[in-house]
């Protein structure tokens, strides 16, 4: 089938490319037009392990393509799937402006049998909302049915997620555009629910929730086995042992960060508001995520003490979490920011990014960033600090001490290099 992609981000791009590698022939627009460029030169705008050569060789088939011209693929195709971003408006509602934008230009296009699915994180109602704005626009129902068919894929495993998912949640009033959504994805393996709009929609946010609660849950247990002297990771992995639980999401460490958990949080946290209903455990999911930084500053002060230099951090890690580019709500980050408000030198290095940050000085590796180093955090669990070379970084450093934000490194192996070891939950 031909489809229209409105948004190339990282959904709109993972899914353009595994749409077309299953067989369809995919037309993915982006108002940004030096981000179209790029893709139309072969250059991924964004970094996602795998994304680069299944584009090069569905481009190369002749079955993916990239354009600014959102309108003429939306008068074309049958098929269109809209992927803008949904971010946190001021108040804590999704965003809906690029939605808006979309359906506005939606309105003028349509003329022949379209199926809107609705890829993008929305608050419940949206598909229901679209249906409405359209036909006040004038457009004849007739002519279009709108499919909540929201995405699962987690940053740096976007291709192995979007390919072997867990499942693919349809929600469709009308059964029959449902079984077309579910025809798009027959070459993949896996299970479909087919369900109403509504749930669809909810079914997004619920797991989001569901999914930080874990790692709230898991940071807050860390925090007594800080207090008792017990090991996280043993905890977490009997928890997990519980197939009822699952061992999954249950790492704990700096909190979560990233576009969609804070954001998808605040918006459910939103709806329910909008219906006079308090949500008290997604209230203290929050409040948790948000303290965790702090945690490990007080370890960090602790393991520096009274000092009357200004002590020099080394912070391995700015992205939210490994394999991504990704820096939206990185936790990372919120820690930088909160070492250098309490007056610290910071020298930070990642693999992928060196995002503007006052008074954070960038380094060109690992090593460079722990010269000098009183203390090092590893606050983003990238494999190359897993596997670093640490005889070397005990050298350079003036402190051999590592505070492990991700509880990622094995601690036997660096307290052999001499290292002491600071984690969360880590006696
Ligand atoms: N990033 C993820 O891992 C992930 C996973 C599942 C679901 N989601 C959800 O998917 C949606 C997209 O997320 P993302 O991270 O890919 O977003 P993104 O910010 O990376 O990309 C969105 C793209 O949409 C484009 N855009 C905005 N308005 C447009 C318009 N009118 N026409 C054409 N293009 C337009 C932007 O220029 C941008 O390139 C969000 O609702 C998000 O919550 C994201
Ligand atoms: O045990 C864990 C697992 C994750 N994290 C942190 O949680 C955040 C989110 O991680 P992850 O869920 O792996 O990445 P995302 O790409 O944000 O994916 C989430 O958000 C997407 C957007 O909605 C959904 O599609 C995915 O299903 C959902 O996992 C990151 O900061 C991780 O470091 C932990 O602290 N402990």
């Amino acid at each position: 089938m031909d489809i229209c992609i409105i948004g190339a981000g990282y959904v709109g791009l993972t899914t353009a490319a595994v749409l077309a590698d299953i067989g369809h022939t995919v037309y993915c627009t982006d108002v940004d037009e030096e981000k179209i460029k790029k893709l139309q030169q072969g250059i991924i705008p964004i970094y996602e392990p795998g994304l680069t050569e299944m584009i090069a060789k569905n481009q190369e088939k002749g079955k993916l393509f990239f354009d600014t011209d959102s309108k003429r693929y939306m008068a074309d195709c049958p098929c269109i799937m809209i992927a803008v971003g949904t971010p946190s408006a001021k108040n804590g509602s999704a965003d809906m402006v690029y939605v808006k934008g979309v359906i506005d230009a939606l309105s003028q296009t349509i003329r022949t049998p379209k199926i809107i699915i609705l890829k993008s994180t929305v608050p419940p109602g949206t598909a229901d909302w679209i249906e409405a704005d359209l036909q006040r626009q004038g457009v004849d129902k007739r002519l279009f049915e709108i499919v909540s068919n929201p995405e699962f894929l987690r940053e740096g495993t976007a291709i192995e997620d979007t390919v072997h998912p867990d499942r693919i949640v349809i929600g469709a009033k009308q059964s029959e555009a449902a079984l077309k959504v579910q025809e798009l994805y027959q070459n993949l393996q896996t299970q479909f629910l087919i369900t109403d709009r509504l749930e669809a929609e909810l079914i997004k946010y619920a797991s989001n929730a569901f999914l930080a609660t874990k790692i709230s849950f898991i940071n807050e247990i860390a925090r007594i086995c800080d207090a008792y002297h017990a090991d996280i990771m043993e905890v977490s992995r009997g928890i997990g042992m519980d197939r009822r639980i699952g061992p999954r999401f249950l790492q704990a460490g700096l909190g979560y960060g990233g576009s969609c958990f804070p954001k998808d949080v605040n918006a459910l946290n939103y709806v329910a508001a909008a219906k006079d209903i308090q949500l008290d455990l997604v209230q203290a999911v929050k409040k948790i995520n948000r303290s965790q930084v702090d945690i490990y500053l007080n370890k960090i002060t602790h393991s520096l003490g009274k000092r009357s230099d200004k002590p020099r951090i080394a912070v391995w890690g700015a992205t939210f979490k490994e394999n991504t580019d990704d820096i939206r709500y990185s936790q990372a980050i919120v820690l930088m920011k909160k070492l250098i408000r309490k007056g610290y030198q910071v020298y930070a290095y990642d693999p992928l990014v060196s995002p503007k940050l006052s008074s954070v000085v960038w380094c060109s590796n690992p090593y460079e960033a722990v010269e000098q180093a009183d203390l090092l955090v590893v606050a983003t669990a990238w494999s190359a600090f897993l596997e670093a070379d640490w005889d070397r970084v005990k050298a350079l450093m003036k402190r051999p001490v590592i505070v492990d934000g991700r509880n990622c490194l094995n601690r036997k192996t660096v307290e052999m290099y001499g290292f002491e070891y600071v984690g969360v939950g880590r006696p």
